[in-house]
């Protein structure tokens, strides 16, 4: 009761709608306080914490009488936020990435990975797997961290994507279904002839469907080889169908028995993605051990980081049902923020007056186009685009501050003291702390008019050449310290280069004739779009010999 009267003070002058939101929140959290107090430190994220996290961000963005609820209720002051000593939220803290970058025997990621890799990703909780997670986690980091965070191997992977090819069929004016590409597949194509397009022919999609589904196929066969995408036709729809609904369901707690559609098929789902990273991962240790390989299938360009892990996986002993469960978090994390951003990128540049040009203009040396007929990428250079289109970056950054939605959660294992400008917290083990980086990308104070998408805020002079950079700033789309993204670097590459290429030789219009941008729904990561926008894609035509309109 004590928390509703000091929330009461916070009530006054609402409307009743208002007033009555305020009361649901204030149940709503007495029931995370009482949870909070039930539940004993065990290293386990509390499902109640994932809702805080979220109420908190909703009540701080409002910027109004949630604020001040908040503030009444929470524990400490300064930056934190939380009602209980259990969860605590740092809010804007300008020490943040100090308190991120202590060790993990003083705050520690594992434990939360752990608990999504049962909770979400729905390994089986044994003692044994336990251990074994706790035990082999930083090694079954580094091969990833060796292709994903490394410039050079993020490059090369890209380079043996061959981008200028596949993006030729981004849409491949297949009117036949069994000729259209596999991206195409869920992307509710359909061809409209020239007289319709201003004389030029085109394909009306789905546009979020397709571009997440032509990512995920350009990604994946760098990670797991080629033949793994083709052997699984489902591997792909699945992991959406495991990511949209299903995931956030999972997240805060609802029970995997729920008599739901949505819990039923993301549950079968997860259990057909398990099954075939388990017999993926059978496939590598045959042909690692120089044995006979399951279908004889090939795995000559599977990567080596795949490799590291499987080594790994032999080496500690995980069973093969272990090593699909503990793979599904990789797959999934190398996809599910990546593709929907390049979704985001491609809206934010086609739909925002005079931008388009602007990128055109500056990828022009790095994507060489044919200079007859239809218009084809004949080479492109990853390496210098990605290392001096800055405005392109600028406009991916800009795209992050506005679709990202990341958070950085660790666990308190030895007891710690956060300085906070006139405060100073003492928290001790047994704490869960938790960064809700994405409250700094809406805030007008630090981001003018947060609500728009003005790429060249992020344009800095450079000291010593004078010349425009795209600089972070106090954005952080990757997390922070030591247990920051892992994939940043092949991420960024990614869609930069998807980007540029998609840009080079395509033209979109939105097919209800004025681009309407659909809401987002916020969760852990990059958010989605409520609905997909229909978009008609024609080929860029030539306007006179040698000059791309
Ligand atoms: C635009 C794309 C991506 C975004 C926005 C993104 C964002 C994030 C964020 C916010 C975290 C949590 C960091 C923290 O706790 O402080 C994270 C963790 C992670 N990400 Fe990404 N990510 C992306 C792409 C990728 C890719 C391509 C991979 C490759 C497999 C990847 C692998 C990982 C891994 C392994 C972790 C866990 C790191 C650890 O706990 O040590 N991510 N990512």
């Amino acid at each position: 009761m004590r928390l509703v009267e000091r929330a009461a003070s916070a009530c006054t002058s609402l409307s009743i709608a208002d007033a009555y939101k305020v009361i649901a929140i204030i149940l709503l959290l007495i029931l995370v306080q009482r949870a909070a107090f039930r539940s004993q430190p065990n290293g386990i994220f509390p499902v109640w914490a994932t809702l805080e996290i979220g109420i908190t961000q909703y009540l701080l963005n409002e910027r109004g009488w949630g604020r001040k609820l908040l503030s009444g209720m929470r524990r400490y002051g300064g930056s934190l936020y939380g009602i209980s000593s259990r969860h605590q939220l740092l809010v804007n803290l300008t020490d943040v990435d100090r308190v991120m970058a202590q060790g993990h025997h003083t705050i520690d990621h594992i434990s939360v990975q752990y608990t999504l890799l049962t909770r979400v990703f729905g390994a089986a909780e044994t003692p044994d797997f336990k251990q074994k997670t706790f035990a082999n986690t930083k090694e079954l980091t580094a091969p990833v961290e060796q292709l994903f965070l490394n410039d050079a191997a993020a490059t090369a992977a890209l380079e043996s994507a061959n981008i200028p090819r596949e993006v030729n069929s981004y849409v491949s004016f297949s009117s036949d279904s069994q000729y259209l590409k596999r991206w195409e597949r869920s992307a509710n194509v359909r061809f409209v002839d020239g007289d319709h397009l201003d004389k030029a022919a085109g394909v009306e999609v789905d546009l979020h469907s397709l571009t997440r589904d032509f990512g995920t196929c350009i990604a994946v066969p760098l990670f797991y080889g080629k033949d793994f995408l083709e052997r699984c036709p489902t591997v792909i729809d699945d992991l959406w169908t495991f990511d949209n609904d299903f995931f956030p369901l999972m997240m805060i707690g609802v029970p995997k028995w729920a008599p739901f559609k949505v819990v039923r098929e993301g549950k079968a789902a997860r259990s057909r993605l398990h099954h075939e990273l388990q017999a993926l991962y059978k496939r590598i240790a045959q042909h690692q051990r120089g044995d006979a390989v399951d279908f004889d299938a090939d795995m000559s360009d599977v990567s080596r980081a795949a490799l590291g892990r499987s080594a790994v996986y032999e080496r500690a002993n995980f069973s093969l049902e272990q090593r699909g469960m503990m793979e599904l978090p990789i797959y999934w994390g190398q996809n599910a923020n990546t593709q929907p951003m390049l979704f985001w990128l491609l809206v934010y540049i086609y739909s925002s007056p005079g931008i388009l040009d602007r990128v055109r203009d500056e990828i022009s040396p790095y994507v060489e186009l044919s200079s007859s007929g239809s218009v084809e990428i004949t080479n492109m250079h990853i390496s210098a685009l990605t290392r001096n289109c800055q405005y392109l970056k600028a406009c991916l950054f800009e795209t992050y501050r506005l679709a990202n939605d990341p958070t950085s959660i660790r666990y308190v294992v030895r007891p710690i003291t956060i300085r906070d400008g006139d405060y100073k917290h003492d928290l001790k083990a047994g704490t869960f702390i938790s960064a809700p980086h994405s409250l700094v990308s809406s805030d007008p104070l630090i981001f003018e008019e947060p609500e728009k998408f003005v790429p060249d805020r992020f344009l800095i002079p450079d000291a010593t050449t004078g010349k425009s950079v795209a600089r972070y700033g106090r954005l952080k789309p990757w997390g922070s310290g030591a247990a920051m993204c892992k994939g940043r670097t092949f991420a960024e590459k990614e869609i930069l280069a998807l980007a540029a290429a998609i840009i080079s030789i395509w033209d979109m219009k939105p097919a209800e004739g004025e681009w309407r941008l659909p809401a987002m729904v916020p969760g852990t990561g990059v958010k989605r779009p409520t609905k997909d926008i229909r978009v008609v894609i024609s080929r860029r035509v030539l306007s006179s010999p040698g000059k791309v309109t």
